[in-house]
């Protein structure tokens, strides 16, 4: 039987990847009692928010969050100082596609129009400055010139641990398995009962699960992602570890998919290029591979290497797991459940949402204190998917 912890807090924030821990460290900054659940022991590479590096950028074709990463930015070099780590290194982001690609002169137009550094780079200059990354006859290149490497895993430690400092709790190895709602929550996990005025839903794979116990079914699909780590032809002599910046190839070769890489340093002698994309996997059974693959996506790098980066073996010799959890159009959800006003939910992050998590802390904080809205907040409402509301409860 689940014993009660007799004190209620402010808030509950079910899930501690770096949605759910951003969030937190926000309520503890605007002193709500929160406590912070994960039903893993911390820390843990199950969800989304493992590994030791993700892309930092403004170069986005939607204004809205070029528009939220300048205060990302400044919310990343805050942490950065509170926490005394260096959490983001600056490398340049390249955007590549064919000449003519809308998605890629969306993203230049938005840049443009927002005044952001960045850098229109000819074939010569990309000769020159990039010799590991060949392009091909028409292909266009544009640095977004603050872009960069996020360290993930150090990042996720630091937010935690402020969190804790100003008096935060965490409760790990404790999975949610009932929600009761009302004007207070009571929220059951798998060795204790809590009560609480508001609680916090950012579960990533397992959203839709958990928001299942509280009959709402969001279109979201959750994809396994090979993070993909391939080896240079001939070790240290080509240069293209050196001077790799961040980059994602949009549409290039005219497929619909996106290939990105960063010059990650978690295994020396190694660079991470992968598929922006995955197959269907639930995330309790990622790592049994029972379905037959829709999408070769490894396959789909390797000719992207072969093609625009030589100097690297085109087979993979490290391949790790992480989970997507995306929407229909890739927005994230920032919302009110639509029956429960108290309970709030931050989910379909859709591979994009590390650089934006201060920010996406800071609105779902905002939307459980009911302070006034840095952000509109639109694009990420669930009204958009016009789905049937079943009030289980
Ligand atoms: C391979 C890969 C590359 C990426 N690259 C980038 C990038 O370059 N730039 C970028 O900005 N973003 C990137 N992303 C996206 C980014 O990492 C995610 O958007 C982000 O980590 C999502 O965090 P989250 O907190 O929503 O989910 P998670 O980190 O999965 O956290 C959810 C937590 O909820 C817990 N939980 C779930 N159910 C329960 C329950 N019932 N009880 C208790 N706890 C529960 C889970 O255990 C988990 O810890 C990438 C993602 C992947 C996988
Ligand atoms: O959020 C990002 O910047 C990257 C782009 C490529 C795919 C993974 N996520």
């Amino acid at each position: 039987m689940a014993l009660t912890d007799k004190r209620k807090y402010d808030c509950i924030v079910l899930g501690a990847g770096i949605q759910g821990s951003f969030t937190a460290y926000h309520l503890a900054k605007s002193k709500k009692r929160t406590l912070l659940l994960d039903q893993f022991p911390l820390p843990h590479s199950r969800g989304s928010s493992h590994g030791q590096t993700r892309i930092i950028r403004r170069a986005y074709a939607e204004d809205f969050y070029t528009d939220m990463m300048d205060e990302c930015y400044q919310l990343w070099a805050d942490l950065e100082k509170e926490s005394g780590t260096q959490l983001l290194r600056k490398t340049g982001l390249l955007v590549l596609a064919q000449s003519g690609n809308k998605g890629y002169e969306q993203i230049c137009k938005n840049m443009e129009q927002k005044q952001i550094p960045r850098e229109i780079l000819s074939e010569a200059e990309m000769k020159q400055r990039y010799p590991g990354l060949s392009l091909s006859p028409g292909d266009v290149a544009c640095l977004d010139s603050n872009g960069g490497v996020l360290y993930a895993d150090k990042a996720l430690r630091a937010v935690q641990m402020l969190f804790q400092q100003m008096g935060g709790v965490i409760c790990d190895g404790e999975k949610v398995m009932h929600i009761k709602p009302g004007p207070v929550v009571t929220v059951t996990t798998t060795t204790r009962m809590y009560e609480t005025d508001r609680l916090v839903i950012t579960a990533g794979p397992w959203a839709h699960k958990v928001l299942r116990l509280l009959g709402l079914e969001l279109p979201l699909k959750t994809l396994r992602i090979n993070v993909c780590y391939w080896k240079e032809k001939i070790p240290g002599r080509s240069g293209i570890l050196q001077n790799l910046p961040c980059f994602l190839g949009v549409n290039l070769n005219g497929e619909n998919h996106e290939v990105y890489g960063l010059p990650s340093k978690e295994y020396p002698g190694l660079t991470k290029i992968c598929f922006h994309g995955g197959n269907e996997a639930d995330p309790d059974e990622r790592d049994l591979q029972t379905q037959k693959l829709k999408i070769q996506d490894i396959s789909r790098v390797s000719n992207f290497i072969s093609q625009y980066m030589p100097g690297l073996h085109p087979k993979p010799v490290v391949v790790e797991q992480c989970m997507y959890t995306n929407t229909p159009d890739e927005n994230f959800i920032l919302d009110h459940h639509p029956l429960h006003k108290n309970i709030i939910i931050g989910a379909g992050f859709s591979g994009h949402g590390f650089k934006l998590s201060p920010v996406v802390g800071k609105i779902l904080s905002e939307l459980c204190t009911g302070e006034k809205r840095s952000y509109d907040l639109k694009p990420f409402q669930i009204s958009r998917f016009k789905i049937p509301l079943k009030s289980a409860l």
